[in-house]
């Protein structure tokens, strides 16, 4: 059942839960780049199966998520995987932040009753699951794109491996 987010402050319910094959923060790629192939099921509480019709003419979505692993943090600046110097929070991709929310652009496989398979998952196993929105050119890619300090990161994002330091 939808939670009542009338009153006092907002509460999510999950609606479903990712399955990945990564069991550990340890390894694992930091983002859909880095785990390209790598494939995942999400499967959506039944009550929400029906929202997975017509997305199967799309190839890609946006799965948002909660970052179950790592505790919600106020500190507003983080030490990156991809730069050995502190950054400002909200110009990365850190999972842990206030409020400890993903997003990921997954290659959609197929959809199957409340089963979504996809590929590119850069989450762990059994994180819970927010959304689901389709990725539309259209309206998310703009024209013109700089990307800050990660234009000129240390590291290749494809290939760095994540380690636990957001725990
Ligand atoms: C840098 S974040 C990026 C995730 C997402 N693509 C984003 O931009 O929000 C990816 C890293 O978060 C960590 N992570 C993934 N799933 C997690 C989870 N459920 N709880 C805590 N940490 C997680 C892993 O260290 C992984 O390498």
């Amino acid at each position: 059942m939808a939670p009542d987010n009338s009153e006092n402050g907002i509460e999510y319910e999950p609606i479903g839960v990712i399955h990945t094959p990564y069991d550990s923060l340890e390894g694992m790629p930091i983002q859909p780049t880095g785990a390209r192939g790598t494939r995942g099921t999400v499967v959506l509480d039944e009550e929400y199966a029906d929202g997975l019709a017509d997305l199967e003419g799309f190839s890609h979505c946006y799965l948002l998520y909660h970052f179950h692993g790592s505790d919600g943090d106020a500190r507003t600046t983080v030490e990156p995987f991809l730069n050995a110097s502190e950054r400002g929070l909200f110009s990365t991709r850190a999972p842990r932040r206030p409020n400890a929310i993903g997003l990921s652009v997954v290659r959609i496989e197929s959809v199957d009753g409340s089963t979504l398979k996809v590929r590119d998952v850069d989450v762990l196993d059994g994180t819970p699951l927010l959304d689901i929105k389709p990725f539309v050119p259209a309206f998310d890619v703009p024209s013109e794109v700089e990307a800050g300090w990660i234009d000129e990161a240390d590291e290749d994002p494809e290939r760095r491996r994540s380690d636990d330091r957001f725990l």
